[in-house]
């Protein structure tokens, strides 16, 4: 495995990859959810061809500085996973070389951004489509894997993809649990123990929901009931930032069940953020 930590490194080794070459963009503190994606990459280019991980915690796109503060940073154990899971070339930047000083370009994304972590977190996929944007340039990518835990960013790529002709493909993979349902996180490591103990409350609320679907329930206010009342008797840190019911087209709000949906939630424990979401399709 080799790896580089900027741009002229990087490309100094690409001459050596052999195509297809399959990336996985992510900001470490690595789990079993981030190996699966390295797994779902090789699966795509086959022992013939070339997987690239990125580990980068992006400044552009955290709203709060307690949270890029703090944000888990576990470079060598990070490095370790990726030659375990036989990713051939890591890129890992420093953020003061990554961006010049006086960068002053990024991509906005106007419609699928408007509702769930958009709204809550302002410029946050404006900091993800420009550096996801900036990766592709480098890498150069025939495919790119990306996680459903991040539904939300999942498809605002997609739309980048699309929207600016890029030449990728990319890959969705399924989210990654504990077996107690928690969806695996980065930040689930800075839970205190009575919160991790707890934090499965999250998906039981989605699953409470996505039970209604068979009945053919089609108001998303019985929807967000069910769940909401999943979310009830948590701990004095728990505190839900959004619970929406979206279309999984748009991902603005339903009148009415009765097209492909998304419930998708995001809580805090303390200071830690958790996002979850669930796919709903009513009979
Ligand atoms: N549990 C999971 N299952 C599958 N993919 C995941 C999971 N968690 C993260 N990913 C994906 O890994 C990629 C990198 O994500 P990232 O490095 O932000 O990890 P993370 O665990 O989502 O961190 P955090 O939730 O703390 O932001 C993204 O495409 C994300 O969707
Ligand atoms: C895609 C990504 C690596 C961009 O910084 C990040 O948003 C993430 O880890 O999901
Ligand atoms: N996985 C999403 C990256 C973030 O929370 O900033």
């Amino acid at each position: 495995m080799k790896t580089s930590t900027n741009a002229s490194e990087l490309l100094s080794f690409q001459s050596e990859w052999s195509s297809p070459v399959a990336f996985v963009p992510t900001m470490g503190a690595l789990h079993e959810g981030h190996l699966s994606l390295f797994r779902r990459a090789r699966e795509s280019v086959g022992d013939s061809g070339t997987v690239v991980a990125s580990i980068f915690v992006n400044p552009l796109q955290f709203d709060r500085p307690g949270d890029l503060k703090n944000y888990p940073r576990t470079l060598d154990d990070d490095l370790a996973f990726c030659r375990q899971e036989g990713v051939d070339h890591v890129f890992h930047p420093n953020a003061a070389e990554f961006y010049a000083p006086d960068h002053s370009i990024q991509v906005l994304e106007k419609s699928l951004a408007q509702h769930l972590c958009g709204a809550t977190r302002p410029g946050h996929f404006d900091g993800v489509c420009t550096v996801v944007l900036k990766l592709f340039n480098l890498v150069a990518p025939d495919f790119a894997v990306f996680g459903k835990k991040d539904y939300q960013q999942l498809a605002i790529i997609r739309r980048m993809v699309r929207d600016l002709s890029l030449r990728v493909e990319i890959i969705a993979a399924e989210t990654f649990r504990e077996q107690d349902g928690l969806a695996m996180s980065s930040r689930n490591r800075n839970l205190t123990a009575d919160d991790r103990a707890d934090a499965p409350r999250l998906r039981k609320a989605l699953l409470a929901a996505q039970n209604l679907a068979v009945t053919g329930e089609r108001s998303p206010e019985k929807y967000l009931a069910a769940a909401r009342q999943q979310l009830k008797g948590a701990p004095e840190s728990f505190r839900v930032d959004y619970l929406e019911l979206v279309s999984r087209q748009t991902l603005q709000p339903l009148a009415s069940v009765s097209e492909p949906a998304l419930m998708a939630v995001a809580a805090f424990y303390g200071e830690v953020r958790l996002i979850d979401n669930i796919e709903i399709t009513a009979r």
